[in-house]
């Protein structure tokens, strides 16, 4: 038995936990594709004695030409005398039995099967040429595969057999030629022009590089051959436009098992690399930056529990192809990435397997990919690529070891590649030592034949929908999806109101579509929601350390929640005769839908970077910067209705505090379908103790929970919201068509932040404020302001105290559930009626 168990390592064992299960099962797991395949001999004694590399020819080159006897070690597989290459065979792809794909390794053991043919030639070279290596093991100096191609001839060469020579078709799946394919001839210029020689300079593709690369790195490399048809220059462009990439963060995007849209971008591993038609990639995860050397280093094994890791050996199982994309921080493109994102093609993904990284000695999962299209190089191959000049196939091998087969990776050698397998990672029993692999040719270069390849699955140029009477009457969540120009393929963000703008500046295209939106506000209510004549019945949920008084004013139901020590909550809930007064809500509503407002999607910044906000904004009087950037006009400047729904706050407001609170800036915010404000405080420099708004169109959930204190985040992002995140609100509003809200105190802005999450499909929120930076302040605003400091105290005298309608204690702590919800709504119902 040729297995050394000295150096097994338990604690990897634990990590990778299929170990443990029946060898056929890992088999399933880790390399579904071939049934059947030759085997490939171990290297030579002699070879290994001298730790020399052994072709594993029978005889092989170094014995042949030493004229010494060529042995191998007791147990190991003997490989078969030369043999004439057979023709190729097609064999048809048995649907049923080939549930497995022809990824990286057959499994049955191919002695046993009668059907495969065994051929490794131990003395052809390369089906078409020989192939040059370097002497020895390849140089230390790791090399990019732009280094290779673009150096002068390599120091000493010579000329040795390749062993294997991989004609035979896999027995059930479609590893196999197609019937009457003509052999391609794929050539560069290059190979042109180095046609004659008897070698090919195998390609060395090896990216190994500690730092991060210098800004110009990418200006240096050559044009490709072509441009990319779909680019943006942001992420959120990409992830709100293609539906086959919605991962804000990772690099694959993974949906229903399986990874849809995969990103090549800013991080590498070793031996990664990119020509026009194959790549080699890793997928991420458990790494970080080493602090010494800038280069990432795993901090854990990948597993095949690990999400992308099962998504893409599921891509290769299921013959799911993946859309790929690349960004201009990849390091491994053979030619300049001309846009921050441009998307590469369909590719299949090929094979899979664990490489024992150098760096940390964890398992790093790898992935090979294929063009989908084979006949010609992508836009992004360079001139200088050269690969072979006809087709290729890659061989596979056998562990004696663990039974598991694999594809012949590495021009160095056959290797197990089961992390379980005590022969992972070895050469002839040998570990390898870092960065000294490099891959075969076939495998850089050679095409996996899939059943129904040429149906590609669909045109990844997102389809722009011109049907603008849909696009535009709609408020539908596909209505705020990003489009991709039909002029020049950049991918925009829907970042106005009323019409599409390619954020191209070089291109110019837009439409801009007749404005018909005309909701009223019964076509926005929720259909469950009772539509009040007499005193409106509030929906809130509030916790019991907050206090609530409740009376009515001018028809509004008002309830007042004490935030303890901060200041007061207003609600005034309105109803159907209010809101149909002059200049009322309805009229606002309407008026907001016809003026030509400026709403736009602005920027702000989160803890992912500069991004959109996912609700549209206008805003009017001072400067209000404290979550987006955004511009603002003058009120006189602005349409009339801002001006109305300020005069109907105010009105709101007086009632409520009478010594006069006044205003100068207003912020329009408009929300379509599935958009929102996430939890934020109210924090311009200079703002006012007071914050009022009124809601128009569907209703909304406005919630409120105190702050915790977050290292590193200055800004009010978004926060991703937890279980406990919920648990944490203490106050829930629920704003119909016409209700005002009135923040009352400094305070809350400090202690407390809020968010707005509409129910239905189309509202205006327009927020007055107070504030103070220096930016405009017209002559209308020029009034006497509020102190900012301690919280006003100035409650509304009640008639009736609220203290009744408080929800049960058996609430407290808990989040407001629907049916808690419920419970309130009815202890209210009861206490009202
Ligand atoms: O949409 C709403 O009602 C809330 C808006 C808001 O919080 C803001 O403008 O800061
Ligand atoms: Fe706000």
């Amino acid at each position: 038995m040729d297995i050394d168990n000295s150096v097994e390592e338990p604690q990897r064992k634990m990590n990778f936990r299929l170990d443990e299960l029946d060898p056929r099962i890992l088999r399933d797991v880790l390399v579904p594709g071939l049934d059947g395949n030759w085997l490939m001999p171990k290297g030579c004694k002699s070879c290994l004695e001298q730790r020399k590399f052994c072709d594993r020819g029978s005889p092989c080159a170094s014995c042949l030409a030493a004229k010494r006897n060529c042995v191998r070690n007791p147990g190991q597989q003997v490989a078969k005398p030369t043999q004439p290459r057979p023709a190729m065979r097609s064999i048809n792809f048995n649907p049923t039995a080939s549930k497995r794909s022809n990824n990286a390794v057959a499994n049955a053991e191919p002695e046993n099967d009668p059907d495969v043919e065994v051929n490794v030639t131990a003395t052809v070279a390369h089906p078409v040429d020989a192939v040059k290596k370097r002497v020895g093991r390849p140089p230390k100096k790791i090399k990019t595969e732009e280094d290779v191609s673009t150096e002068a001839k390599p120091v000493v060469t010579q000329v040795v057999a390749q062993n294997v020579n991989a004609t035979v078709a896999h027995p059930v799946d479609a590893v196999k030629k197609r019937v009457g394919r003509p052999p391609k001839k794929i050539k560069t210029e290059e190979d042109a022009s180095t046609e004659a020689k008897p070698v090919v300079t195998q390609v060395v593709a090896q990216t190994k590089i500690a730092r991060p690369l210098p800004s110009s790195w990418n200006d240096s490399k050559p044009e490709g051959i072509g441009r990319p048809e779909i680019w943006c220059e942001t992420r959120q462009e990409l992830c709100e436009t293609l539906p086959y990439y919605r991962a804000f963060q990772s690099g694959c995007y993974c949906h229903g098992g399986v990874v849809r849209g995969y990103l090549l971008d800013g991080t590498d591993s070793p031996r990664d690399f990119l020509n026009g038609k194959v790549f080699v990639s890793h997928c991420g995860g458990k790494s970080e930056e080493d602090a010494a050397t800038g280069a990432r280093k795993l901090r854990d094994n990948q597993t095949v529990q690990d999400l992308n890791v099962k998504s893409l050996l599921n891509n290769i199982r299921n013959r799911f192809p993946v859309a790929v994309i690349i960004g201009d921080r990849n390091k491994i493109a053979p030619s300049k990435i001309p846009h921050r994102y441009c998307v590469l093609d369909w590719f299949k993904v090929t094979h899979a397997w664990a490489e024992k990284c150098p760096i940390s000695g964890y398992s790093r999962w790898k992935f090979r990919f294929e063009k989908f299209d084979f006949s010609a190089d992508g836009w992004w191959a360079s001139k200088r690529n050269s690969g072979p000049t006809t087709e290729c196939e890659i061989s596979y091998a056998s562990c004696k070891s663990c039974k598991g087969s694999w594809a012949n990776i590495y021009q160095e050698g056959w290797m197990c590649m089961n992390p379980a397998c005590p022969q992972w990672w070895k050469i002839d029993g040998i570990q390898q030592p870092e960065g000294s692999l490099t891959y075969t040719v076939e495998f850089q270069h050679a095409e996996t034949v899939w059943p129904l390849e040429e149906i590609v699955p669909n045109d990844l140029r997102p389809v722009l929908n011109l049907d603008w009477d849909y696009m535009f009457q709609s408020v539908k969540r596909r209505a705020w999806k990003g489009f991709c120009c039909p002029m020049c393929g950049r991918l925009s963000c829907r970042i106005y109101w009323d019409h599409l703008e390619c954020a191209n500046a070089d291109c110019g295209f837009a439409v801009v579509p007749e404005r018909r939106i005309a909701f009223r506000p019964e076509d926005l209510a929720d259909p469950h929601a009772v539509t009040f004549k007499g005193p409106a019945l509030p929906f809130d949920w509030w916790g019991s350390e907050i206090a609530t008084f409740k009376t009515l004013l001018d028809g509004y139901t008002v309830i007042q929640y004490a935030l303890p020590d901060c200041g007061q909550v207003t609600h005034m809930l309105a109803n159907q005769p209010i809101n149909a007064r002059q200049f009322g809500a309805d009229w606002l509503l309407r008026e907001y839908q016809s003026a030509a407002m400026p709403f736009m999607r602005h920027t702000m910044h989160t803890m992912q970077g500069v991004t959109r906000t996912s609700h549209f904004t206008y805003n009017v009087g001072a400067q209000y910067n404290y979550v987006t950037e955004q511009p603002t006009v003058a009120f006189s400047e602005a349409p009339e209705v801002v001006t109305k729904a300020l005069d109907l706050i105010k009105k709101n407001v007086q009632l409520i505090y009478p010594g006069g609170v006044e205003f100068n800036e207003v912020l329009n915010v408009g929300y379509i379908e599935d958009q929102k404000m996430g939890f934020h405080q109210d924090g311009e420099k200079g703002l006012g103790p007071t914050v009022a708004s009124i809601s128009l169109g569907c209703s909304a959930k406005m919630t409120f929970r105190k702050k915790v204190s977050k290292k590193n985040c200055s800004a009010p992002a978004e926060p991703v919201e937890s279980q406990d995140d919920k648990k944490r609100v203490r106050l829930e509003l629920h704003l119909n068509h016409g209700d005002i809200m009135i923040m009352h105190g400094a305070k809350i802005q400090q202690v407390w932040e809020h968010a707005a999450v509409p129910t239905g499909l189309f509202r205006i929120a327009a927020t007055a404020r107070m504030i103070d930076n220096g930016s405009i302040i017209t002559k209308e605003t020029e009034v006497k302001k509020e102190p900012i400091g301690e919280p006003q105290e100035h409650m509304l005298v009640q008639e009736e105290p609220m203290d009744l309608l408080e929800p049960p204690s058996a609430h407290d702590d808990q989040e407001p559930m629907a049916h808690e919800t419920m419970a309130v709504q009815e202890s209210m119902m009861d206490i009202s009626n």
